[in-house]
């Protein structure tokens, strides 16, 4: 298949917004093509990764060349894994040769989509959605099972890859595998514990600790560890892999949550706690985990099996690490957790049904979350230059919405409130290194940064897009663990504006 016909598909997508367009679009280009690569190139994750500003260099000299374009999927793919192979002495400018060589034979357009494919420009992450939907079109192949085949191996290329050869039966057979990341399953936001409580019946109250969400697998010795992006941080975190290679089991599946804790056993800040999964080593920082769920126990998988049996195992395997939590407890007592738990510094707690399967990947209502502060993580689209003490600072933040059709995040607000002197100084650098755009006030940046908002409600707006505004937005903290195809989308903030007044709390 030639690359052009990537490319074209690519423009095609981003100039519609009817999401059955996009499927459609997206669903022919699966069907002709047996390269994985196509898959992986539509949604702009490439296999070798991103490429850093230094590139950019390249991507000015190379010359657009006339003619026809004749660069096919394969030819790119492989370029791009010979490309990622280089190491060694002399790698910069070797990668640079080898990358300068596949841009001397793309056509205009075909580097513009390599350029922002290579540098993450694409801006198609929240297109995850809408691909599935292709694939299970284009393979005939019922959506549900389309996505519960991804949800475990994390791949869409490969999901696409079995959708196309073996059907139904190929994506059945996938299962969790000790040492792959599956999807995390996520929770909803209940409307007030009491409720929670009667929606749910049979069920387990925890405490939902602010800290970051961690999967942990271990076959034998080896254990690794991953983030809620499936980013893999085994060697930022010695002391989990320590602790679970202590645990009484062969292998394992754990789920749950890492935090700093201070001297009193209350959480430190998550940016602490974040610190730690990035490149500077802070380990004098050690991170306590607290395990809420058993996906996999020594050979057997536990995924469909109830909450119930899969905590039975958890208690018995991890004992002193699980979360704290309550089963079954009347109205008083399940007060009497969410009560502890702010009182221990945590965020509010969590409702599970415990009749429920583990649903990878999936946003239920079988786990309910239960906070007093509603707070809602948008994507940073712009912000503009502070005046008097802030002079010099990028400050009022403007916030975006996720489309969840795929198209570009939708501006909902600005703040300038809840920043301190730390989080000024470090937004004006990491946002000046991610600009698109700077004028004398405003400088725009690539939607990358998701950010918690904490806010009093959502009025109805004329002023911007998605026809809603913050009312009273104040930072909370930036979210690095997500990124901005997990933001809350315009569909979530529009909801809030229907609750009475559009005020909540
Ligand atoms: N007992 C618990 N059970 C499940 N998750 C918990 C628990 N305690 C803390 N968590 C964390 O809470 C998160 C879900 O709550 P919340 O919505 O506040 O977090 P989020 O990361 O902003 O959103 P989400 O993960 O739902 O997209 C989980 O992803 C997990 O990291």
């Amino acid at each position: 298949m030639l690359f052009s016909e990537v490319v074209e598909t690519s423009a095609a997508v981003a100039a519609t917004r009817s999401r059955l367009a996009k499927v459609a679009a997206l669903a022919g280009l699966v069907r002709r093509s047996t390269t994985p690569a196509v898959v992986s190139f539509l949604v702009g994750a490439p296999s070798q990764g991103r490429v850093g500003a230094g590139f950019r260099t390249v991507f000015d000299l190379s010359v657009p060349p006339d003619g026809e374009a004749t660069l096919t999927v394969s030819d790119v793919d492989e370029a791009l894994g010979a490309f990622a192979g280089i190491s060694g002495k002399g790698a910069a400018g070797r990668r640079a040769e080898a990358l300068a060589g596949l841009f001397s034979r793309a056509t205009e357009s075909e580097q513009d989509f390599l350029r922002r494919l290579l540098t993450g420009e694409l801006r198609q992450g929240a297109l995850e959605g809408v691909m599935l939907d292709a694939i299970a079109k284009a393979s005939d192949v019922p959506g549900e099972v389309v996505r519960r085949a991804f949800m475990l191996s994390g791949s869409l290329s490969e999901t696409a890859s079995a959708a196309l050869s073996t059907g139904v039966e190929g994506l059945s057979a996938f299962r969790l595998q000790v040492g792959r990341p599956v999807r995390p399953m996520l929770a909803s936001p209940a409307a007030s514990l009491p409720e929670a409580l009667a929606e749910l019946g049979s069920c387990v109250v925890e405490h939902k600790l602010d800290g970051a969400r961690i999967q942990v697998h271990r076959q034998g010795d080896e254990v690794r560890v991953f983030t809620r992006t499936l980013r893999e941080i085994t060697a930022s975190v010695p002391e989990l892999v320590e602790l679970v290679r202590g645990l009484a089991c062969d292998s394992v599946v754990l789920d749950g949550e890492t935090l700093a804790l201070d001297d009193s056993g209350k959480p430190r800040p998550f940016q602490e706690t974040m610190s730690r999964f990035g490149a500077q080593d802070t380990r004098e920082l050690l991170l306590s985990p607290f395990f809420f769920d058993c996906l996999h126990r020594d050979g057997v998988d536990l995924l469909d099996e109830p909450l119930r049996a899969r905590l039975a195992a958890l208690r018995d395997i991890a004992g002193e690490h699980v979360i704290p939590g309550l089963s079954d407890p009347d109205g008083d007592r399940a007060a009497a957790v969410l009560d502890e738990a702010l009182d221990a510094g945590h965020e509010g707690v969590m409702v599970k049904s415990l009749e429920s399967v583990y649903a990878a990947g999936r946003r239920g209502r079988a786990w309910q979350k239960v906070k007093p502060v509603h707070t809602l993580d948008l994507v940073v689209l712009g912000v503009e230059w502070g005046s008097g003490r802030r002079k010099g600072l990028l400050s009022n933040l403007h916030l975006g919405a996720r489309d969840p059709d795929g198209g570009p995040p939708m501006m909902v607000g600005k703040t300038f409130k809840g920043l301190t002197d730390e989080l000024l100084a470090w937004q004006t650098r990491e946002l000046l290194a991610i600009a698109t755009d700077k004028s004398e006030w405003v400088v725009e940046v690539r939607p990358e940064l998701v950010i918690e908002i904490e806010l009093d409600g959502v009025q109805t707006s004329t002023r911007y897009p998605g026809g809603v505004a913050l009312r009273f937005a104040r930072v909370v903290r930036y979210r690095p663990d997500k990124d901005a195809a997990e933001a809350d989308t315009i569909d979530t903030v529009r909801a809030l504006s229907h609750k009475a007044g559009g005020a909540i709390g």
